[in-house]
C-alpha cells in the first residue's frame, strides 16, 4: 500500500510552484502491470472508440487527435480499475481539505496513442464543459525511453514574457496534474503505441 498523502501534497506544491505537478510512483510497478494488461484486454476485446474533439467529443479529427480512449465506469470497474478510482477519490478528498477547490467527481478514460499520433496544443477546458477544474494524466507504458517520443509538452507563460515549453516523458507510474483552464499541452507523436490514463476532476 502507497502512502498517498506526500504524492498528493507535491502535485498540488507543483502545481502552485509551476502550473504543474509531477510524481513519479503514483502507481506502484504492479499496479501498473495490472491496468495496462487491463487496459490491452479491454482494447482487444474492441471496447475502445477514437477520440473526439469539441463538446460531447462528436467529431473526429485526426489533424488534431489520434488517440483512441474507453471512459471508466465504476459500474464496469475491475478491482485494479476500482483501486485506481478509490486512490483518485483519496486525492479529491485531499484536494477539497487542503486547497478548498470544491471538487465534487471525476471522469476518466484509458487513452492509447498507436505509433505516430498526437495531440495537438490545447486548453482541456476549451472543448468541455468549465466543471474541469484539475486535468490529471497517469501513464501505463512499459520501460519508456526518451528515444521513444511521446512527450507530454506543457507551455509555461513567463513573468518577463514568452513562455517556456518542458517535456515530460510518458514513463509508467507517473502522474502529472494541472489547471484545465490554464496550462496548454500537446502530446507528441511517438515511435511505440502510449498508453494512460487521463481524466478530470470536477466542481459542482
Ligand atoms: O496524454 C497526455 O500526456 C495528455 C493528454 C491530453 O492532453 C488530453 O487528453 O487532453
Ligand atoms: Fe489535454
Amino acid at each position: 500500500m502507497i502512502d498517498t498523502e506526500p504524492l498528493f501534497e507535491s502535485l498540488i506544491d507543483g502545481i502552485l510552484d509551476t502550473g504543474y505537478g509531477v510524481v513519479d510512483s503514483f502507481l506502484s510497478p504492479d499496479e501498473v502491470i495490472a491496468l495496462r494488461s487491463q487496459l490491452q484486454k479491454r482494447q482487444a476485446a474492441g471496447q475502445f472508440r477514437e477520440a473526439g474533439i469539441g463538446s460531447g467529443q462528436a467529431a473526429v479529427e485526426k489533424a488534431i487527435r489520434g488517440d483512441e480512449i474507453l471512459w471508466l465506469d465504476t459500474a464496469t470497474a475491475t478491482p485494479e480499475e476500482a483501486a485506481f478510482l478509490e486512490r483518485i477519490d483519496q486525492f479529491i478528498g485531499y484536494v477539497n481539505r487542503t486547497c478548498y477547490l470544491g471538487l465534487r467527481d471525476s471522469e476518466l478514460h484509458y487513452a492509447r496513442y498507436p505509433v505516430g499520433t498526437f495531440y495537438k496544443r490545447h486548453l482541456d477546458r476549451f472543448r468541455a464543459d468549465s466543471r474541469r477544474r484539475l486535468s490529471m494524466i497517469c501513464y501505463l507504458n512499459d520501460n519508456w525511453q526518451p528515444t521513444d517520443g511521446g512527450q507530454l509538452a506543457v507551455y509555461l507563460p513567463q513573468a518577463e514574457g514568452g513562455e517556456q515549453t518542458t517535456l515530460i516523458d510518458p514513463i509508467g507510474g507517473r502522474l502529472v496534474c494541472f489547471d484545465s483552464g490554464l496550462l496548454e499541452h500537446e502530446v507528441l507523436p511517438a515511435t511505440r503505441d502510449r498508453l494512460s490514463i487521463t481524466g478530470w476532476l470536477r466542481t459542482a
